[in-house]
């Protein structure tokens, strides 16, 4: 039978690739700071150029009649996934390292059809680590099959929490009473490299257990998804049900023992959908 995808899929690492490359070499002119949703959550003209590279070459690649595109800093098409082929793309994820130079940067670039995710690539461009997955076909740094960590105990995992960009004292409140009762289980280490999709990656290779957050968006996590399921993870909602793309909150680890030990001690707070839709408890 004909892989519709694999093109695609080759396609989007070759982009991803090329991506990273106009990131690293962004000097200081272009990281001029403009804030979003609040004075800590940052988007830089790199990460509104770099969108524009990889939208153009998609849709010069694929056309914009039939595909879908979701993007940080555009979204042209509302985050409602439909049946088409959907471009689920974070151009920078981690802008604000990005601003400091703290070296961990990632370009996200997922692919959607009839409301399943299909492949996702993510590039640690400063690492220079391109980390892939096609569903049903594992998961890959370098090209090396990637596997998650065979951990079953939560005194000896590490977890990865961030606190996100809502400095809202409630907000805070919850994210550090989370990550105090995780510390104190206790596990080996709490641990963030300040973008999603990296985290994602460091569950899917195995160097930590388990990463968790609420207030994410789905072109954070969509490319990261299907490399932690294909890697032999698992991703769940932080209330223990399935995972939903567009809730901005999830779940990631290695086996459903560290999952469930991880959401005990979640103290969810409401955070608005990506796709508009009420938000579940
Ligand atoms: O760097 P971006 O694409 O904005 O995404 C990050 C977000 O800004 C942070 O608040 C989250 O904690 C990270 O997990 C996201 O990767
Ligand atoms: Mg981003």
């Amino acid at each position: 039978m004909e892989d519709k995808w694999q093109e695609a899929y080759e396609f989007a690492v070759e982009v991803a690739r090329k991506a990273g490359a106009e990131i690293r070499k962004a000097g200081d002119s272009e990281i001029k700071v403009n804030t979003k949703s609040s004075s800590v959550d940052l988007v830089t003209q790199t990460d509104q150029r770099v969108e524009k590279i990889i939208f153009s070459a998609l849709k010069g690649k694929f056309g914009e009649g039939c595909h879908r595109f979701i993007g940080e800093e555009s979204t042209v098409d509302s985050c409602v996934l439909t049946d088409k082929p959907t471009w689920i793309i974070d151009p920078v994820d981690g802008t604000t390292n990005f601003v400091h130079g703290f070296p961990f940067v990632a370009v996200s670039i997922a692919f959607a059809v009839n409301k399943e995710l299909e492949f996702g690539v993510v590039y640690s461009c400063m690492e220079d680590k391109m980390y892939k997955a096609r569903r049903g076909q594992g998961a890959f740094c370098d090209d090396e099959p990637i596997y998650v960590s065979d951990v079953k105990e939560i005194k000896k995992s590490i977890i990865i929490s961030e606190h996100g960009t809502d400095r809202s004292p409630e907000k805070v409140k919850k994210i550090f009473s989370t990550m105090q009762k995780i510390l104190c289980i206790p596990v080996h280490g709490l641990r963030g490299s300040g973008t999603a999709a990296t985290n994602m990656c460091l569950v899917a290779c195995g160097a930590v257990e388990a990463f968790f957050e609420i207030g994410i968006h789905c072109w954070d996590i969509a490319a990261g998804a299907v490399i932690v399921r294909e890697a032999g993870g698992i991703i769940l909602d932080v209330n223990g049900g399935p995972f939903d793309l567009m809730s901005r909150r999830m779940v990631s680890a290695n086996n459903e023992i560290i999952a469930n030990r991880i959401i005990k001690e979640i103290e969810i707070f409401p955070s608005p959908r990506d796709d508009g839709k009420p938000q579940l408890e």
